[in-house]
């Protein structure tokens, strides 16, 4: 009987309604008990709501994660990115880059621009430039850069250089010059109102036209520009435009501005430059001479595509390839750096990493594995289409990728003692257990679990009065412990003076029938620690379009702090082991988070950058199931 129990245990599955371990037979027939009864409801509705029943049935026979998992180059082997490359078949010679501005730290969206940028040139055996755009010296501050790097390398891309924008300054200024020497640039001096009026006015529909400076011969503009650098200039008194097609039916061929006088001293080249090349100018010459072959960056780059190739046909500069491809948005929350630094200055988060936020350092606080971050973006797919995605999605993919990745442990959140009376009378070989870190993967291993005289459960397993629908403690009842010997049945409980139970007393029940459920426990001696548990930060799908602000729409209760949760000691094997699961990234430089494992019938949690050496804190990554902890 003994030896049966453990090893069902180990073939226990969640079931998601109740939250319970149960075997899978048992699972089997609650799916099918409840598929019927939502067939029979759904049967009896007026209008036949012929989806819920179709939903249901599928519940029941959901494919293995397993049977899901994509293969992790798909993006690149079909689809867009597939014609992308077939437009010009670079081979191992596929230069690619990441160009980030360092003014804030990345989000989500972020790392789809990193998994296409690096991904692509990795299948195809070429290489990738992580670029710093660093032309705007107003918004740029050195710890960017610093987190801009590590989050590439945690996501598991080793950038073939670190390029600077401002690196080229002084070519790009030649550059300048010839175009001015090419009649292609002249130095402008209207301001934004005039520049409007010739650009077709508020609407754009009235004629265009171009100002008496377009008219400058090239000495003069050669002069100008030269005293723009030299500093006779204040900001905006002149500015470099380059000579377009104004004609064009598009605006980035209307005479766009190539530098602007700035002022303001430069993080790498300090105040040697007072003038600085725009986007429109720097780009697509950064991208000839780093040699990129495919310039992939997103939609809203597409009208800029013309004005990118004419920069250089223009100054007989090799040629990149530049596409555009979808945004990734995600609804629910906040991504925009503003919107962010309000919350973090207004204390409505820890920081720019805390875990209900979307920037790429806060789901690593939060424990989101690097590799699930990358499968998420491979099954969404690249498109020209921008994607708007629920939170919701993007967790499941979580969910799946640590379902095999991770190993599992036994926790309780609200920890209450239940004394097994006649524990005494168990052989050591029913005492000593010997616990799989997965059920199915026998490479993770197996950690010893002393079983003592008083365990633990949660609190939320036991209840005073039973009742038919629930399969949990209660007095009288019996019920199955994770990996015991013998089910355990209650006998009694003692109150405080508040009326909180205190304590359970209980019993083995050594020839009672297999146990339909399953709870965890943990024995004693286990380790006090404090758990995290986060929830949407905002109560809508759409926080920025509440009236007075997205600050209006935070929830209030978005985390929850237990502080006497309990953790088996097999943990201290996990913590020693990490990072679980073993991905480039984090081999090299494995953080906190990367201590992961599935806490049983609870959620999936890592550690979080709080803990120490004697105080270990927990952050839920995910729920075990959808929705669950939603307020
Ligand atoms: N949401 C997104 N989805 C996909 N790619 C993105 C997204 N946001 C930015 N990128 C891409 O990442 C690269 C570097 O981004 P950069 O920091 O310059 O972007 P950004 O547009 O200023 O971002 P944001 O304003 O959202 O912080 C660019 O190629 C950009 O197109
Ligand atoms: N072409 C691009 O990828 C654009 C990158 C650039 N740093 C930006 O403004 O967003």
């Amino acid at each position: 009987m003994a030896d049966a129990i453990t090893e069902a245990t180990a073939k226990l599955q969640l079931d998601e309604e109740t939250g319970e371990m149960v075997s899978k037979n048992e699972l089997k027939k609650r799916l099918a008990k409840r598929a019927k009864k939502a067939k029979t409801a759904a049967n009896k509705a007026a209008a036949p709501p012929k989806d819920t029943t179709e939903k249901e049935s599928n519940a029941a026979k959901k494919p293995k994660p397993e049977e899901t998992q994509l293969d992790p180059d798909a993006m690149f082997k079909e689809g867009f990115l597939a014609k992308v490359y077939d437009e010009r078949p670079t081979g191992k010679d596929t230069v690619t880059r990441f160009p980030p501005e360092p003014n804030g730290f990345l989000h989500l969206g972020h790392a789809k621009a990193i998994a296409i940028n690096f991904g692509f040139a990795r299948y195809h055996g070429g290489v990738t430039n992580l670029r710093f755009d660093d032309t705007n010296p107003e918004a740029e501050e050195e710890i960017y850069f610093t987190s801009i790097i590590d989050v590439v390398e945690w996501l598991g891309f080793k950038p073939h250089a670190i390029t600077y924008s401002s690196d080229n300054f002084q070519r790009l200024y030649d550059l300048a010059e010839k175009l001015i020497q090419l009649e292609k640039a002249y130095v402008c001096h209207c301001n934004e109102a005039e520049i409007k009026l010739q650009r077709g006015g508020e609407k754009g529909t009235s004629p265009r036209y171009r100002c008496v400076h377009a008219e400058q011969d090239v000495e003069t503009n050669l002069q100008k520009f030269r005293d723009m650098r030299d500093g006779k200039y204040q900001p905006q008194a002149a500015f470099l435009r380059m000579k377009q097609d104004i004609t064009s039916g598009n605006p980035q061929n209307w005479d766009l501005a190539a530098y602007r006088v700035l002022s303001k001293p430069h993080h790498r080249t300090g105040d040697k430059w007072i003038i600085y090349p725009t986007y429109d100018f720097t780009h697509c010459i950064v991208d000839s001479f780093e040699g990129i072959t495919h310039s992939l960056c997103t939609t809203e780059f597409q009208q800029a595509r013309e004005s990118y190739e004419w920069l250089n046909k223009t100054l007989s500069l090799y040629e990149p390839m530049q596409r555009e491809y979808g945004r990734l948005n995600v609804t629910g929350t906040i991504m925009s750096k503003r919107g962010l630094k309000k919350l973090i200055d207004g204390k409505y988060v820890r920081g720019w990493d805390d875990p209900r936020l979307y920037t790429l350092i806060a789901l690593r606080r939060r424990g989101v594995p690097p590799g699930a971050i990358l499968s998420f973006i491979n099954e969404l797919g690249v498109t020209t289409a921008n994607s708007l995605i629920q939170l919701k999605r993007f967790e499941q993919s979580v969910r799946r990728y640590l379902e095999t990745a991770v190993p599992r442990l036994m926790m309780v959140l609200d920890p209450l003692p239940v004394v097994i009376e006649d524990a005494d009378s168990l052989a050591s070989s029913e005492r000593d257990l010997n616990i799989p870190f997965s059920p199915k993967n026998p490479e993770f291993g197996s950690h010893p679990l002393r079983l003592t005289n008083t365990v633990y459960i949660d609190r939320s397993d036991y209840r005073e009065v039973d009742s038919k629908d629930y399969f949990r403690l209660a007095p009288g009842k019996t019920v199955g412990f994770l990996q015991m010997p013998y089910p355990v049945t209650a006998t009694s409980f003692s109150k405080d003076a508040d009326g909180k139970i205190t304590e359970v007393r209980a019993v083995f029940n050594k020839d009672g029938k297999r146990p339909k459920t399953y709870i965890q426990w943990v024995p004693e001696g286990s380790r006090k620690v404090e758990v995290r548990v986060h929830t949407a930060l905002f109560k809508s799908e759409d926080p920025a379009s509440v009236e007075g602000g997205f600050l209006n729409d935070i929830s209030p209760n978005s985390e929850t702090v237990y502080t006497d949760a309990l953790i088996e000691p097999g943990f201290e094997e996990v913590r020693r082991r990490a990072p679980w699961p073993d991905t480039e990234g984090e081999k090299k430089k494995a953080g906190p988070e990367s201590v992961r494992f599935q806490g049983l019938r609870i959620a999936y949690f890592a550690m979080d950058s709080d803990s120490t050496d004697d105080k270990v804190v927990l952050n839920r990554i995910v729920s075990l199931k959808e929705d669950a902890g939603k307020s």
